[in-house]
């Protein structure tokens, strides 16, 4: 195994779910284009991190890459093999080899099964273990990894912290012996200082198992520390995808950098310096997103020449990939963000603004 052999392989994935209208008979009347031409690859034992607003497709291409929303289009390996044009019987046997983790644990775990048996039924389900000791041997292993204790095995998830619900749910994952996870805001639900805990529980399991993770997450710093390589998404496209540390130091899209503001800077006065941008308008429906570039219409830097036009392709520049006709140009400063879309205000000046999105004028001023 080399060290960037590529575990999942993403191609043109879409997936369109149909508007349907009607009285007495359903017709489609149009698509959300949830998930819409997504290119990407995950090396195995790595993280890819998923980030974006709520609607942009993170969950759907979390779920069409696992199967569990059937794609409308494109293509997903896993370890070489083609999932989308597998049988569901062999499908159903690949799935432990692919686990999900879910954001609230509470609700994707039934309340009246004990831990025992939420972790034995996934065992059974897929025939692990030979015997009954097999798999409570597999189950205790499984409990020290997450750092549950035994007595665990016979409560129930409503006597559990949210801390402890997200090791069970992981626990329920991992007793699988998957070799990728994808962890839908996995600590989202959670208290700050129980996140960290979380992340940290998922990058020693990762080291300890050679896991692969796919981890979404709106909130960019805990993406930040737990991703090799970040994908930004923007109404059902990828827009940028960088090594984790280029893309917070050096974010190239303009949407990245939009993105990027949002997260505060510890230090107060690099803080109160920090400009921002606001970007007008609300996220445009993914069922009629607009023409060219998606991003066009709230973009400070779009141009009247092919921006509303031509969409652009996710191009490599440097270590990153871009989608944008113009980033070389905007990394440089020979475009300036223009006032018409965006407003460039101090914290100090800035009020509330619904819809709209802070950004630094320079990259790595967030730092
Ligand atoms: N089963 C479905 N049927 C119809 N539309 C759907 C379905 N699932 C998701 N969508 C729509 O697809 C778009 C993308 O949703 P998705 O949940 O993937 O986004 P997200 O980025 O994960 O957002 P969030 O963080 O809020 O979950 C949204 O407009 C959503 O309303």
């Amino acid at each position: 195994m080399t060290d960037n052999e590529t575990l999942v392989e993403v191609r043109d994935l879409k997936v369109h779910f149909p508007i349907t209208r009607g009285v007495l008979f359903d017709r489609v009347v149009g698509h959300v284009k949830a998930v819409d031409g997504v290119d990407l690859d995950i090396p195995r034992g790595r993280t890819y991190g998923l980030v974006g607003e709520s609607g942009c497709g993170k969950s759907t291409l979390g779920r069409a890459l696992l199967q569990l929303t059937p794609p409308t289009s494109g293509k997903v390996s896993f370890d070489g093999i083609d999932l989308t044009r597998m049988p569901p019987a062999k499908l159903r046997g690949m799935r432990r080899r692919m686990q999900m983790i879910f954001q609230d644990p509470m609700s994707s775990l039934d309340p009246r099964q004990n831990v025992e048996s939420i972790l034995t039924e996934g065992l059974q389900a897929h025939g692990i273990g030979d015997s009954r000791d097999e798999r409570r041997r597999i189950i205790s292993e499984t409990l020290d990894a997450v750092g549950l204790p035994r007595w665990a095995l016979s409560r129930y998830p409503h006597e559990f912290s949210g801390g402890q619900r997200q090791r069970i749910g992981i626990a329920r994952a991992l007793v699988l012996g998957p070799e990728l996870i994808v962890a839908d805001e996995p600590v989202s639900a959670l208290d700050v200082s129980i996140q960290a805990q979380v992340v940290n529980l998922l990058d020693e399991l990762q080291d300890n198992l050679g896991l692969t993770y796919l981890v979404i997450a709106h909130d960019l710093a805990v993406v930040r520390h737990i991703s090799d390589v970040v994908g930004v998404m923007y109404l059902g496209a990828l827009v940028e995808e960088a090594p984790s540390d280029r893309l917070y130091t050096e974010p190239l899209h303009p949407y990245t950098r939009a993105l990027m503001s949002a997260v505060p800077v510890p230090d107060p006065e690099v803080e109160d310096r920090r400009e921002r941008i606001l970007l007008a308008g609300d996220l445009p429906s993914p069922a009629n997103p607009p023409s060219g570039c998606r991003f066009h219409t709230r973009c400070p830097w779009a141009q009247p020449t092919r921006c509303a036009e031509e969409r652009p392709a996710l191009r490599q520049i440097g270590r990153s990939r871009v989608a944008c006709h113009w980033a070389e140009q905007i990394a440089s400063g020979e475009l300036r963000p223009h006032s018409v879309d965006a407003e460039i205000v101090r914290p100090a000046d800035e009020g509330e603004a619904p819809g709209m999105v802070s950004a630094p004028t320079e990259p790595g001023s967030y730092v």
